[in-house]
């Protein structure tokens, strides 16, 4: 194999350089103006955007990332850099030889731009893209691909270039979420049900062919299975709603304040959809959901970490990676 030449962006979405409104509103602005997220004709989308989102939108989640900010930094972008730091560790154990590893986000920094640079200035003409997300949707993978293209298009060559899809059902993605669900049950103890909150995205993506939804439910059947549960002892839902459109159901939050009524008052939640922890996981999972749950009624609600930095998860993009560099 000759990999002398290879080398690995690591996508993941983006985040603000500060918890300030100024900061929050100018990610917001790139990130909401990306026509694979907000999909609506031009027009009728920006007067909105550019009113009623980007002037209260920016201060009030600012806040919510105050919560959540780092010393070092916002926690998605603290967590990508380690994980960028143990995967090229790992694939030098794995393979023997250095692979360079850089980090590009969609939207902030550092840029796909950035990151597809840094490869090249490391000698790379071969890219295996990996985007931290394993349930593939147009509004997410779709972005990198069009965010890589983008880049592409200014420049005279463009390196080999492996794009990873998805990874939802790959064995070693669905060991390490189900190590990592059974190791926390073993700390913790258990509750009643485990629920898996994925990332929402609205209904009609779906309706119009996004495989999302239907990667989502394969991702949890296969940790339930993994994990032995049975029925009643599992749900999917999915979280994070924007706008008034219809998204994917049922609703997290919505789900939250039912289960307690239903007699359920003891959960563990975990993020699949989510490689690192970030505004989503520890502000509206970690936080708000658990005060919903217990102000509806829950007496214990656990919040399950993602996969971070931890061996499994490096070992299991080590895999991916290596799969790629294969016959290359
Ligand atoms: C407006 C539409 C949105 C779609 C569609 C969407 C899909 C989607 N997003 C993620 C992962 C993350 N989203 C995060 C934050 C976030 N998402 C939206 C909107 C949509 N997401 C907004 C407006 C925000 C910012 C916060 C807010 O204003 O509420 C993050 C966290 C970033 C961080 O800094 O911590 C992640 C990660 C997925 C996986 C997905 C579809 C599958
Ligand atoms: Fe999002
Ligand atoms: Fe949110």
């Amino acid at each position: 194999m000759d990999n002398s030449t290879t080398g690995v962006l690591l996508v993941n979405l983006g985040t603000p350089d500060a918890p300030t409104t100024s900061a929050v509103r100018a990610f917001l602005k790139q990130f909401l103006s990306d026509p694979r997220v907000v999909d609506l004709p031009r027009w009728q989308w920006w007067p909105i955007l550019n009113g009623i989102v980007l002037t209260f939108r920016p201060a009030r989640v600012a806040r919510a990332y105050q919560k959540v900010w780092q010393e070092q930094g916002s926690p998605l972008m603290v967590i990508s850099l380690e994980q960028q730091r143990a995967l090229a560790a790992r694939l030098a154990q794995d393979l023997g030889t250095e692979v360079p590893v850089a980090l590009g986000m969609t939207y902030g920094t550092p840029s796909l731009e950035q990151g597809l640079e840094s490869l090249k200035a490391q000698g790379c003409d071969k890219v295996v893209v990996l985007p931290l997300f394993p349930q593939f949707s147009c509004s997410t993978t779709g972005a990198v691909f069009d965010g890589l293209a983008a880049e592409f298009a200014k420049l005279r060559t463009i390196p080999h270039t492996r794009l990873i899809r998805d990874y939802h059902d790959h064995p070693a993605y669905i060991g390490a979420l189900a190590g990592s669900i059974q190791k926390h049950w073993n700390h913790n103890g258990r509750g009643q049900k485990l629920l898996l909150s994925f990332h929402g995205v609205p209904k009609r993506y779906v309706d119009e062919g996004d495989i999302y939804q239907r990667q989502c439910l394969r991702t949890a059947e296969l940790v339930a299975e993994h994990l032995g549960l049975s029925q009643g002892q599992w749900m999917a839902c999915f979280q994070s709603r924007f706008g008034k459109e219809e998204w994917l159901t049922p609703y997290t939050d919505e789900t939250l304040e039912a289960l307690p009524k239903q007699g359920v008052t003891a959960i563990d939640i975990v993020t699949p959809a989510f490689s690192v922890d970030c505004l989503e996981t520890l502000e509206e999972i970690a936080i708000e959901g658990k005060q919903a749950f217990m102000a509806a009624g829950g007496k214990q609600y656990q919040f399950i970490p993602c996969l971070n930095a931890e061996p499994d998860h490096i070992q299991m993009m080590s895999e991916l990676v290596q799969a790629e560099m294969r016959n290359w």
